[in-house]
C-alpha cells in the first residue's frame, strides 16, 4: 500500500469530533452553562470543503452560522492517550468553520434531538491547507478572526479555550479511538453570526494561514 498523504487528510475518509462550548464568551452568547467536560458531536467526512468551492446552505435552514475554530489533525492513532503524551499524536492543524443551521440546532434543543441536521449536512466542514505542528509551536496561544464581507465577526484566542488540546485528546481517545488523519474541531469563540446567500466568508489564524469561501444556495 502507498503511503498515504497527510496534508491531504480530508480525503481519507475519517472521523471529524467537535468539541461545543469550549469558549466562555460564546457558551454565553448562545445562552448555554459553561460546561464542566467537554460537549462533543461529529460531522462525516462529506461535510468536508476547501477553497474554491462553495458553502451550500441547506434548503430546511433561513439561519445559517459561522463558527471559526482551530482544528487539530491527529498524526498517530491511540485510545487512553494520557494527557503528558497527548500533543505527540498531533500531525499538524487546519483552520476551520464549524457551519451550523442555528434554527434548526435551537430546534433539536427544544425537542432533545440529536444535532445532525443542524451541523453535519454537506459542507458544513470548510477547512484551511494542512499546517504543520512546527508551524504553530504554541496551539494554545493564537488569535483566530473571521470576517463577513470584510466586516470583522469573530476574534478571539485559544489562550481562552476551557480545555486545551492536551486535555481533549486525553478526554476523546477515552471514548472514540483517535486514528491517524482524524480531525478535532476545538470550539469557536464569540462573535457567531448569521450569513446569506452571496456572503464572503474570510478566516485566519493571525500570521499563519488566511482562507475564503463564498455561500450560496441550491
Ligand atoms: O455553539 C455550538 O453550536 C457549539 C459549538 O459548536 C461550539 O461552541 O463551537
Ligand atoms: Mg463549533
Amino acid at each position: 500500500m502507498t503511503a498515504r498523504n497527510l496534508t491531504r487528510f480530508w480525503e481519507w475518509g475519517r472521523k471529524i469530533i467537535c468539541v461545543g462550548r469550549n469558549y466562555a464568551d460564546h457558551a454565553k452568547e448562545l445562552k448555554n452553562a459553561i460546561p464542566t467536560e467537554p460537549v462533543l458531536f461529529l460531522k462525516p467526512p462529506s461535510a468536508y470543503l476547501k477553497e474554491g468551492s462553495p458553502i451550500i446552505v441547506p434548503a430546511y435552514s433561513s439561519n445559517l452560522h459561522h463558527e471559526v475554530e482551530l482544528g487539530v489533525v491527529i498524526g498517530k492513532s491511540g485510545r487512553g492517550i494520557p494527557r503528558e503524551s497527548a500533543m505527540d499524536h498531533v500531525a499538524g492543524y487546519v483552520l476551520c468553520l464549524d457551519m451550523t443551521a442555528r434554527d434548526i440546532q435551537e430546534e433539536c434543543k427544544s425537542k432533545g434531538l440529536p444535532w445532525t441536521l443542524a451541523k453535519a449536512f454537506n459542507t458544513s466542514c470548510p477547512v484551511s491547507e494542512f499546517i504543520p505542528k512546527d508551524k504553530i509551536p504554541d496551539p494554545g496561544n493564537v488569535t483566530l478572526w473571521l470576517k463577513v464581507n470584510d466586516q470583522m465577526r469573530q476574534n478571539g484566542s485559544t489562550s481562552q479555550m476551557i480545555f486545551s488540546i492536551p486535555y481533549l485528546i486525553n478526554y476523546i481517545s477515552d471514548i472514540i479511538s483517535l486514528e491517524e488523519g482524524d480531525l478535532i474541531l476545538t470550539g469557536t469563540p464569540k462573535g457567531v453570526s448569521g450569513v446569506q446567500e452571496h456572503d464572503e466568508i474570510t478566516a485566519g489564524i493571525e500570521g499563519i494561514v488566511t482562507m475564503s469561501f463564498t455561500v450560496d444556495r441550491l
